[in-house]
């Protein structure tokens, strides 16, 4: 699958352990605030997110179903930026395994926030399909579609991928002071 660039910044050592370090301006201005006024992470770990992944997808580029997982707490808030996507959202089956066709379809609108927490982040997946155009796009087929914020874009139903970044926002439940992370990669 074609899928995003990716930039992360200040990863952990391990790979569900973040190194201790401050986000850059741009990715903390106006949006912690803004999440604080929404009481988004009053109850995680830190009572704010501590990381932020940025995606850049082309049109035609996705993301594979996943889950985030239990290395965050579990509540992933993210900021669409540039353009829209769909999100494409699947059911686990009784054995654990994804089912086949997603469940639910959320259009992520440029300048929207979604919110994934409770059952959502616990018991489905994720994914982007690497499309150059997404379609069907109605209220019988979007799940937020009574929530969106402009129609106007989506209303012949079809919609061409353009780049958009994403932002998303996590708590990372693990956290290594830099000193100690820098003991424990000198022991390697
Ligand atoms: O770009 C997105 O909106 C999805 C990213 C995502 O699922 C992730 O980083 O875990
Ligand atoms: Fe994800």
């Amino acid at each position: 699958m074609a899928t995003s660039n990716v930039l992360e910044l200040a990863a952990g050592p391990a790979k569900d352990k973040l190194i201790d370090a401050p986000m850059p301006a741009f990715l903390t201005k106006i949006i912690l605030d803004k999440f604080k006024e929404l009481h988004i992470f009053d109850d995680s770990a830190h009572g704010a997110p501590n990381h932020c992944l940025v995606n850049e997808y082309q049109p035609g580029q996705g993301i594979m179903p996943h889950e985030d997982g239990p290395a965050y707490f579990p509540i992933t808030a993210t900021i669409s930026l540039a353009a829209h996507t769909v999100l494409n959202i699947y059911k686990k089956n009784e054995q654990g395994e994804r089912e086949a066709a997603p469940i639910w379809r959320i259009l992520q609108e440029p300048r929207s926030l979604l919110l994934t927490t409770g059952s959502m982040y616990k018991d489905t997946l994720h994914g982007i399909s690497d499309l150059e155009q997404d379609t069907d796009l109605q209220s019988g087929s979007i799940a937020n579609w009574q929530l969106l914020g402009d129609k106007s874009s989506f209303e012949n139903g079809t919609a061409d991928r353009q780049t958009r970044v994403s932002l998303t926002y996590r708590d990372v439940l693990k956290v290594a002071k830099i000193g100690s992370a820098l003991k424990f990669m000198s022991k390697k």
